[in-house]
């Protein structure tokens, strides 16, 4: 009866990338998006760096291949010894758990994937071995079984599963040990000429946690992942909006959209049968956000998702922000690229009434490409028992980034959350036509370049 539970999950820890050029993904989220450069793990074979802002916490992986054979024909390498001295693990056996030597990336797989991806979602757990044990019985593929990794601040003990949605793995780790900054096996990063998190007054690009990770998926494929996530995770159903049917998910047609949407959410200490109180519920942790086209489509942003990323996987992640206007500013000044909304949702009369209403300027927002929608009170059977003492409409308000690749497939996305936890129609249809505004758009620049081309070879 136990073996069949769900392994508990503590908190999101943080999203892994990997990729073929790790320093420019790590220099656009330094310099453009605020992340905090602060820790490293460096060898011949792999360059690890952890970023932060608040407690959202990014790591880009990249494969190196710095081994070399020197003259007499031995592997060498380009590191000086001072790496080497900071990564200070050992190997041997205890308790069962295995002590991995130089694993080429820790806390994650060795990914050969063909394009940069987004591909690891890592939780804090309690008890890696028995949550690994428990997984796997329940036919959950387990990619690195328990292994502990240790340094001067103490150890760790993680394990990395596969997920259902396509490349998409999770390490699980108890750091309850560990008194380090980071992860053991990473050495601190001095923050001089890195970001510090607030800039001038009004100003600000805070970003507090994650607030959602969306994942595109193929068509009819949704059922199976949140059963996978239910049964694995003990994750719950989290209903994105009042028209949702239970069975069908959030459906959005008509107007060049076909868009099936689903969530789900994990509770922080989520041990079976212990479910939080009603009124803890507030603290609401990481949505998970399904996302499949529906068929007899044009050409759409999810199928171009599966396409170029080579399969199904994390299409965007929600950095939540307490204040959009600041952050999405800060982010545009320092070369964040967003995707315009169509010029007429400002203009729109119920949308501008809606814009001041909640006390924001149209043409500001319109500025930045912030979409705004409200939720009425009560809209959401999940937040029906917070704020019942205010009678304000509740709003959401986000802006998307451009594709991070040069593929058009991982994006990032602000959130500011005023009251409403939902996902809002109206912003939906408006990101679904801005970035199908910038997919034809670089459908024309691309055709106007080969015929370029080809003019050039006639
Ligand atoms: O609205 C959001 O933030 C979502 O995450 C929903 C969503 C998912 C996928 C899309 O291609 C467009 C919108
Ligand atoms: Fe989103």
């Amino acid at each position: 009866m136990t073996l069949k539970m769900a392994a508990s999950l503590r908190r999101l820890h943080h999203i892994a990338f990997h990729v073929r050029n790790g320093d420019k993904l790590t220099n656009d989220l330094v310099n453009k998006y605020k992340f905090n450069l602060f820790a490293e793990r460096l060898t011949s074979k792999a360059r690890q760096v952890a970023l932060k802002n608040g407690l959202a916490v990014f790591v880009v992986n990249e494969r190196l291949n710095l081994a070399f054979l020197d003259k007499k024909g031995q592997v060498n390498t380009l590191l000086n010894e001072q790496v080497h001295d900071h990564r200070g693990f050992e190997t041997f056996d205890y308790k069962n758990i295995r002590f991995e030597h130089e694993p080429e990336f820790l806390y994650d797989v060795c990914q050969s994937y063909a394009v940069n991806t987004a591909c690891n979602v890592s939780f804090e757990v309690n008890d890696v071995e028995g949550s690994s044990k428990r997984l796997r019985n329940q036919g959950c593929d387990i990619l690195v079984p328990p292994t502990k990794v240790q340094d001067r601040c103490g150890y760790v003990t993680y394990s990395v599963v596969k997920s259902i949605v396509g490349n998409v793995s999770h390490t699980l780790i108890d750091r309850t040990n560990y008194d380090g900054d980071f992860l053991p096996g990473f050495c601190k990063i001095n923050n001089a000429g890195n970001n510090v998190r607030s800039v001038a007054v009004g100003n600000s690009c805070d970003i507090s946690h994650f607030d959602h990770i969306t994942y595109a998926c193929p068509q009819q494929c949704t059922p199976e992942i949140l059963e996978w996530y239910e049964r694995m995770f003990g994750f719950e159903r989290f209903l994105m909006s009042r028209d949702e049917d239970v069975d069908e998910g959030y459906v959005i047609t008509g107007d060049s959209i076909g868009l099936r949407l689903t969530a789900m959410q994990f509770w922080k200490c989520s041990e079976v049968g212990l479910k939080l109180p009603s009124h803890n519920k507030k603290q609401q942790n990481c949505k998970f956000v399904v996302a499949e086209s529906l068929p007899q489509q044009e050409r759409n942003q999810v199928d171009t998702f599966l396409e170029q990323h080579h399969g199904p996987g994390i299409q965007h992640v929600g950095l939540y922000t307490p204040d959009i206007i600041s952050t999405a500013r800060t982010m545009e000044e320092a070369g964040v690229e967003f995707v315009s909304p169509p010029p007429a949702y400002y203009t729109e009369v119920g949308k501008q009434k809606e814009i001041l209403e909640a006390g924001h300027d149209p043409q500001l927002l319109s500025q930045q490409g912030i979409l705004l929608d409200a939720e009425v009170e009560n809209e959401t059977p999940q937040v029906r028992s917070q704020d019942q003492t205010t009678n304000k409409k509740k709003h959401l308000l986000q802006v998307f980034t451009k594709p991070l690749f040069s593929e058009d497939t991982f994006f990032l996305e602000v959130i500011e959350r005023r009251g409403a936890s939902g996902f809002g129609e109206g912003n939906i249809r408006a990101l679904w036509r801005s970035v199908q505004a910038y997919m034809e758009c670089q459908k024309q620049k691309q055709a106007a370049d080969e015929t370029k081309v080809v003019k050039m070879q006639v």
